[in-house]
């Protein structure tokens, strides 16, 4: 049997990408693999490194680009951040589905990548409703803020571009958002959920 397709989840900063996966991992024990991306930002409260990121410096991050070690990278709001090799294997390894969380510039630079996942963008319902969870969410800065304001636009604008994303889920109310996520992913779960029995 060949392996489950890896899941690009992309879509504006504050859409619910990270909310949906977690979830996914959290339903879905021994289906689902985060692979674990590198980025030069700080991190937030409650977040460890190893498990949300790598938190690394612009020298090392930038040593690990030149080295090749990633598959794709990109400048986000002013930070670097990037997708491992051994950050896919290690979740392609154990037969998991390998999810990766990825930006907009990630999505086309894996489309360069014999990786074949499936495309999903989460988009917000507004541009109004985006800001008010980012602010919500109480992890920018004003500035930080406007800038990643400013990438949903764009993402919006690009994630209309037809063939970019298999399928595009608005995650307005968040159940309906993840039961569209799983119905999109079903053939991926049982495939290792079957795979896991014999
Ligand atoms: N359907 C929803 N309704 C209301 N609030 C939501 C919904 N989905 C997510 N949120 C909230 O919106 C905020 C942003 O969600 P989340 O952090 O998952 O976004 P993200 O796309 O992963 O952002 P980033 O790309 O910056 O990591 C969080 O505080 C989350 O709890
Ligand atoms: N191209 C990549 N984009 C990534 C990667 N990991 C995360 N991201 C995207 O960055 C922004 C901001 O994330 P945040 O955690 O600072 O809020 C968001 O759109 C992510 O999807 C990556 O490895 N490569």
């Amino acid at each position: 049997m060949s392996g489950p397709r890896p899941v690009v989840l992309s879509g504006p900063s504050g859409a619910g990408k990270s909310t949906l996966l977690k979830r996914l991992l959290r339903d879905y024990e021994g289906v689902f693999g985060f692979t674990v991306s590198h980025t030069t930002r700080s991190p937030r409260l409650g977040e460890e490194d190893g498990k949300d990121y790598h938190f690394v410096t612009k020298e090392t991050m930038q040593q690990g680009i030149d080295n090749g070690d990633f598959i794709e990278n990109a400048e986000f709001s002013g930070n670097m951040y990037g997708t491992s090799t051994s950050a896919v294997e290690d979740v392609q390894s154990q037969n998991l589905i390998c999810i990766l969380d990825v930006d907009i510039q990630g999505v086309k630079n894996i489309k360069k990548t014999d990786l074949n996942p499936i495309y999903v963008s989460i988009q917000p319902p507004s541009m109004e409703i985006l800001e008010k969870r980012l602010r919500d969410r109480h992890t920018e800065t004003e500035e930080s803020l406007q800038k990643r304001l400013e990438a949903a636009r764009i993402d919006m604008e690009l994630s209309k571009e037809p063939g970019i994303f298999d399928v595009i889920i608005i995650n307005n109310d968040l159940d309906e958002a993840y039961e569209k996520l799983k119905e999109v992913l079903f053939e991926e779960i049982t495939k290792v959920q079957q795979s896991k029995k014999s």
